[in-house]
């Protein structure tokens, strides 16, 4: 029997390449669908890349017609906090409009599974933690904004009856890399804290800046839920057979639902790599909310997730192994 296939837009980024892997372990083909505006064709390598972009139709109805997958994990999108502030319409077109081109083309191929990566960013300062699905959505940036308007479209596509079947997957900050070695994190630029204080400890970068130090946390630098990057492609390949074996709509939390602060992942990694890293008290960053933490107990209970890396001191081993060689 031949393996369903599942196109992965994004594939050929960070959570997206570990995915098309988590994928190809249950028995699944991926394809990629990815423009490289921020991935490397190196890293598809359990299935075929299709390079072009979601805003072009004639592209993906081919794709879709070549391949006649089963479903979509459709990560593709811009994911700069920062950028969207200063060009929003940039990531309404591609994070919103690429969308729906991504949705009229699976309705045109009959295609109706589809899983999306939305975040934690969509609680925007959430004032509690940890945070559960019911609490209110108030993105405080575009891009925030750009990924709870497809979460709204997504329910509202659902809702005429025409086939679509989603599962939206909120996830807090993904972090490590794949634990076998063969992926890891490759933004250009950037932005994150844990490829940050590692590439600062392994002398790539000269310091690091800790974002705000007059946060209410206990040492007064803010708190996040870092994920597992091969725990987050695991929940993709759960939700998906989920929603092939005929589950509902659904939105859910990914993450550990422990918070580490800036300080504790500087101190992980000077523990894990045993090198000094260089750090520079600086001003808050602005819409950066003081905790972050994910309270997953309906991804665990209707998924069945349960991420096989809750310990921060893997994810920072697995990505300075990552790092140490790319
Ligand atoms: N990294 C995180 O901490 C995090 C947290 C929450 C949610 N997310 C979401 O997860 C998804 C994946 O994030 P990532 O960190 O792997 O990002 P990434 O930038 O590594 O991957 C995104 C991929 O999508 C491709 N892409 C972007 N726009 C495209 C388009 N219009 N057509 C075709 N391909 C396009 C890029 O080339 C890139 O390879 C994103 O949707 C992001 O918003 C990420
Ligand atoms: O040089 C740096 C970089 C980051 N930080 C701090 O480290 C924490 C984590 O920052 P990241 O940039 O790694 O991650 P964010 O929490 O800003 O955002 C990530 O998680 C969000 C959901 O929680 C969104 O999905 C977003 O796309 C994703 O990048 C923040 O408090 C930030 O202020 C620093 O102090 N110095």
């Amino acid at each position: 029997m031949t393996a369903p296939t599942v196109i992965v837009t994004g594939g050929a980024g960070f959570i997206g390449s570990h995915s098309c892997k988590a994928l190809a372990r249950a028995g699944f083909r991926p394809v990629a669908v990815d423009n490289l505006s921020n991935g490397s064709a190196d890293a598809v390598r359990w299935g075929p890349l299709e390079r072009g972009s979601l805003e072009d139709a004639g592209f993906l109805d081919a794709v879709f017609r070549h391949y006649r997958p089963v479903g979509v994990l459709h990560f593709a999108a811009l994911i700069e906090a920062g950028l969207s502030v200063t060009d929003p319409g940039r990531f309404y077109r591609n994070n919103v409009a690429g969308t729906l081109a991504l949705t009229a083309a699976m309705d045109r191929a009959g295609v109706t599974a589809l899983i999306f990566s939305s975040t934690a960013a969509v609680y925007g300062n959430a004032g509690c933690a940890p945070i559960v699905e019911t609490q209110p959505l108030v993105p405080v940036n575009p891009y925030g904004r750009s990924k709870l308007m497809v979460e709204e479209i997504l329910a509202d596509l659902a809702a005429t009856g025409g086939g679509l079947r989603f599962t939206s997957l909120r996830y807090f900050n993904a972090s490590g890399a794949d634990p076998d070695g063969e992926l890891g994190e490759r933004h250009d630029p950037e932005t994150h804290l844990i490829p940050l204080v590692l590439q600062t400890a392994l002398g790539q970068r000269p310091e690091i800046r800790v974002f705000g130090t007059d946060y209410p946390t206990a040492d007064g630098t803010c708190v996040r839920d870092y994920v597992h990057v091969s725990d987050l492609a695991s929940a993709h390949v759960l939700a998906l057979r989920r929603l092939l074996d005929g589950g509902g709509n659904q939105r859910l939390n990914l993450g550990t639902g422990q918070g580490f602060s800036v300080r504790e992942v500087i101190g992980a990694v000077e523990r894990v790599t045993g090198l000094p890293v260089r750090c520079r008290d600086g001003d808050r960053r602005p819409g950066d909310p003081a905790i972050l933490i994910a309270d997953a107990t309906a991804a665990r209970r209707h998924l069945g997730w349960t991420p096989a890396y809750p310990d921060i001191e893997d994810h920072v081993r697995h990505a300075a192994a990552w790092f140490g060689r790319a």
